[in-house]
């Protein structure tokens, strides 16, 4: 979906991207992380569009973004959604309106618009708040109407920039949940650039580490955790890269009334990490962090929700992950 080939980019005298090579499959959830200044945003900022690179090859969905001209690349660009840390409503919209902005932009008749609104705010679980402004809306309620609205052009990437660094950590699993909902449902490719390691433990399937306008590596969330190679020891510090990876090596399971899943987050307000849905049918595989293993099993125990240990998550990628998701799970998701 996304494939970059030495990509090189400076202001000025200062070379920021120094060579990226990275490949994004379509429908992944991949984390870009790596230490302030390392040139995330920039990179996040050429896959756009919005910043033209010096040399290189950039692709994505099959297209070399330097062959662009003005109109093509602003046809292009309604392809890629974009969330940020600080939201960037207009605080004079209402949410509707918000919502409807890149719509109008582009000239959409007033009925698919309010068509296409009513859907978003369904599936982000704000149809009530519709007339409100966004001076009337909690942090997390403001980051799901951005995120609404990055999906009104029906784009098949969205990039998140530290979409949920500015929330707190119970929110931020909701907006984190939110999104793994919608990839799940839609398809879409998401980009998280983050700080945050909850964030690439959490959803992501892939993840790089940027370091000095380079990766420094990439590869599988749970590989890299597991290997902590030195970027990671270097981006955390090792006892923290230590304590982290606990949190993605622990016990796996099969739970099969998977809309408890989504309750159990926030009842218990436990990180986990939903990793796959097995081939073989219904049900979830999230990884539990081991110091939660007993509360988390008693509480399962105690709704008849019936689990099973795995050893491990099947590594095979599943042919669509959506269709044998629970629409429970996917429900619990997204209506939250
Ligand atoms: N438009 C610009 N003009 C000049 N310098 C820029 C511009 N945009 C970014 N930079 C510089 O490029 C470097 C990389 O910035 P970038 O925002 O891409 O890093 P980052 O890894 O996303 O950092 P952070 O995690 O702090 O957001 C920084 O030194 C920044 O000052």
């Amino acid at each position: 979906m996304i494939l970059s080939r030495n990509i090189r980019k400076s202001f000025g005298k200062h070379q920021i991207l120094k060579g990226i090579d990275l490949h994004i499959g379509k429908g992944r959830i991949f984390g870009l992380a790596g230490r302030s200044g390392a040139g995330k945003s920039t990179f996040l900022r050429c896959i756009n569009g919005i910043e033209p690179y010096d040399d290189g090859s950039l692709q994505v969905a099959g297209v070399e973004l330097a062959t662009l001209r003005d109109r093509q690349l602003r046809s292009f660009r309604k392809s890629i959604g974009m969330v940020f840390q600080q939201f960037s409503l207009l605080e004079r919209l209402t949410v509707f309106e918000n919502v409807a902005l890149p719509m109008k932009c582009w000239n959409y008749d007033n009925r698919t618009i309010r068509t296409r609104v009513d859907e978003l705010l369904g599936l982000v679980g704000l149809s009530a708040k519709r007339s409100q402004k966004p001076w009337e809306l909690s942090g997390g309620q403001k980051q799901r109407v951005a995120i609404a609205r990055a999906l009104s052009l029906t784009p098949e990437i969205l990039l998140c920039d530290e979409a949920t660094s500015a929330l707190d950590p119970k929110t931020a699993q909701e907006i984190l949940l939110l999104l793994k909902g919608i990839n799940l449902q839609l398809g879409i490719t998401i980009v998280m650039v983050t700080h945050q390691m909850s964030v690439l433990t959490g959803i992501c399937d892939e993840m790089a580490i940027m370091e000095g306008g380079r990766v420094d590596c990439q590869g599988a969330v749970e590989t890299i955790f597991r290997q902590q190679p030195k970027a990671l020891r270097n981006l955390l510090g090792s006892s923290r890269a230590s304590a982290e990876s606990s949190d993605v090596t622990t016990t796996v399971f099969l739970v099969d009334k998977s809309d408890v899943v989504a309750r159990m987050v926030f009842d218990l307000d436990v990180m986990l990490h939903i990793s796959k849905v097995p081939v073989s049918g219904a049900g979830l595989l999230v990884n539990v962090p081991a110091d939660r293993f007993d509360e988390v099993t008693r509480y399962l125990d105690q709704r008849q929700v019936n689990w099973y240990p795995e050893e491990a998550p099947d590594p095979s990628p599943a042919a669509s992950r959506f269709d044998r998701a629970e629409p429970e799970m996917l429900d619990q998701c997204i209506n939250r």
